[in-house]
């Protein structure tokens, strides 16, 4: 098992099978339908080899002794058995289709799910387009293997190991040739798909490089313009089109190569039986129905004989898949419920307390809070401050649990955060981030995020405390209108004040803002302000601050300097007492009246 850190390059790599194996609890639920697949697509292979049976029985039964009393039934038993095929086929395309859907989509499920459970540090690590892959382009390999490669691989090899039997039992020398050629046949074809995929990968990802440099040229027209920068971008560009049309021509090579072999050898095998099948012929010890029914049993093995090489590398790269789904199903979630949660004291007042508090990142050597002491009382908001890099948003990101302390603890109204249910935790502490990321839905969801079964009216309520139903309701659909990266765009200040409203809708005990001021301008930063005075009133609260004006907003303020509260208080006393505190304020973007 990997612990949460475990990064995508860390994994080991098991078999091929062994990797397989591990879709085992997915699959068991479907075993019954993935056998009745399996077996339909092997009847119905078995009922297409015993069509040259009948030819057989036709060209030395009645066409040699020029009978044709029985040439009716077998013709209709050719009918059938080719009705046959046709109706299993279908019967498995029908019969796989749910159940390898279902499979894919409890997988996906599980994925994201899990990726919910894992903390932040996982998804800092974790670029989201290594997720993305994992969860769509990964997940449907899996699925088009479980659903096509894993039956083929089973119901081809048996049948062309009936196949062959079938072949000697009629006629051996015929059954060897056959069994000869089919060995280089089936290496080739795995050599062939090994080459070709690491060929088509290489050239997937030049034509994603093309693409990007595309897309950026595009996107930053007005940048290489000005800087007279469009000829070396198209001498990059050119390079790059060159290099994919070279690995698009080694496509095309390796393919004309595999087709030279799955043509000619399968010829040279019928030259070969041809020329035995003839002499035996001539002989007597063959029948003319005989070679007739051998040569179409080897060409309807063709493909049989030539797919297993490719089904094999088609299992390797959906193992590959799924040990890149497992990379991050393994990864343990580190934040977690304790065993035995302790309740919290109703109702909660919002007593917060960090005790010699130390944090570091994962594989980080330096602290970045070195035992810290921080007491911020019920109904108290307590503005913190601190140079760039000081760690005031490592702080906010302990209340509310994303990360956990490495050092000491933090106690909200006397419990230890880590002996609390996460859900009662994130109920009682609600937070607001630097960024304000808005969900691509409408305002009404973005707002209700911040609660478990809010109300629309509680959600008005909400947006009134933050200054924003005036807003809203100018919009097009009012709360109904969808918003964030699909939807409308919102100015800055008014997507912080729907991030403020979706932190006070769950009417919570304690708030954590990080720098809610942060890029505002001087209008919409007095009507957030404003909002802010209402939001902060009755809750307890920690507020980063960037801004002179954030400070005012709050009873005390705290300096945060060397991983310590070096000194706390009221701005006026700070501004009196603390030279640091000075000079912080002073390389802020400072109002008069506040430095007064
Ligand atoms: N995910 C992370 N992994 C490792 N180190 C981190 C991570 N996030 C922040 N840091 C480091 O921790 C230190 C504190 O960062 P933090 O973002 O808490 O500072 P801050 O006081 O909020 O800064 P700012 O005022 O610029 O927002 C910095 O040195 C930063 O490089």
């Amino acid at each position: 098992m990997l612990s949460e850190s475990g990064e995508p390059s860390t994994v080991h790599r098991e078999s091929t099978l062994a990797t397989l194996w591990r879709l085992g609890p997915y699959l068991r639920p479907v075993r019954a339908v993935i056998v009745g697949a399996g077996l339909s697509a092997l009847i119905a292979q078995l009922a297409g080899l015993s069509v040259p049976l009948v030819v057989q029985r036709i060209i030395d039964g009645p066409l040699a002794e020029r009978d044709l009393s029985t040439l009716p039934l077998l013709v209709l038993g050719v009918l059938a058995l080719g009705v046959l095929e046709a109706g299993l086929f279908w019967v498995r395309r029908r019969l796989l289709a749910g159940a390898t859907t279902g499979v894919e989509k409890r997988m996906r499920h599980d994925l994201y799910a899990h990726l919910q459970r894992l903390s932040v540090g996982f998804h800092d690590r974790w670029q989201s387009g290594q997720l993305l892959s994992r969860a769509v382009t990964d997940l449907s390999t899996i699925r088009r293997f479980v659903a096509f490669s894993m039956t083929f691989l089973v119901v081809n090899s048996l049948l062309v190991l009936a196949g062959l039997g079938l072949l000697f039992w009629l006629a051996p020398p015929l059954g060897a040739v056959l069994a000869v050629m089919s060995v280089p046949l089936v290496l080739l074809a795995l050599l062939y798909e090994v080459r070709y995929r690491a060929a088509a990968r290489a050239a997937q990802d030049q034509s994603g490089d093309v693409a990007t440099t595309v897309e950026e040229s595009v996107l930053g027209i007005r940048v290489l313009k000005a800087f007279g920068r469009g000829p070396h971008l198209a001498r990059r560009f050119s390079e790059q089109a060159r290099v994919l049309r070279g690995l698009e021509l080694r496509k095309v090579r390796l393919l004309a190569a595999i087709w030279t072999a799955i043509i000619v050898l399968p010829e040279l095998t019928l030259a070969a039986q041809l020329a035995l099948g003839g002499y035996a012929i001539a002989n007597g010890t063959m029948t003319v129905g005989t070679l007739v029914a051998a040569v179409a049993i080897a060409a309807y093995l063709r493909w049989p004989i030539d797919s297993i090489g490719w089904l094999l590398a088609d299992a390797n790269t959906a193992a590959a898949a799924c040990e890149r789904y497992w990379e991050v199903r393994d990864a343990r979630p580190t934040v977690v419920d304790p065993p035995r949660p302790r309740p919290l004291p109703e109702p909660a007042r919002g007593h917060v307390r960090f005790e010699d508090v130390r944090f570091a990142y994962p594989g980080s050597d330096s602290e970045v809070l070195r035992g810290l002491d921080l007491e911020i009382r019920p109904g108290e908001t307590v503005a913190l401050v601190g140079t760039t890099g000081s760690g005031k948003t490592t702080l906010t990101t302990l209340v509310p649990r994303l990360d956990d302390v490495t050092g000491g603890r933090l106690l909200v109204d006397g419990v230890d955060v880590r002996d609390l249910a996460l859900a009662d935790l994130r109920r009682v502490v609600a937070t607001a981030f630097e960024e304000p990321l808005l969900f691509s839905a409408s305002v009404r969801e973005n707002v209700a995020l911040g609660g478990i079964d809010v109300s629309d009216d509680e959600v008005r309520a909400a947006l009134r405390v933050a200054h924003a139903e005036e807003f809203v309701d100018a919009l097009p659909w009012g709360l109904s209108t969808r918003i964030g990266e699909q939807g409308l765009s919102l100015s800055g200040g008014q997507r912080q004040r729907l991030a403020l409203a979706r932190a006070v809708v769950g009417r919570p005990a304690v708030l954590v803002l990080d720098d809610p001021l942060s890029a505002l301008d001087v209008h919409t930063e007095a009507e957030v302000e404003a909002a802010l005075r209402r939001v902060l009133s009755g809750v307890t609260a920690l507020v980063v601050a960037h801004r002179p004006s954030t400070v005012a907003l709050a009873d005390r303020v705290a300096l945060l300097s060397e991983g310590r509260i070096a000194a706390i208080g009221e701005h006026h006393e700070l501004l009196r007492d603390n030279a640091e505190y000075r000079h912080l304020l002073s390389t802020m973007d400072t109002p008069e009246e506040v430095m007064a």
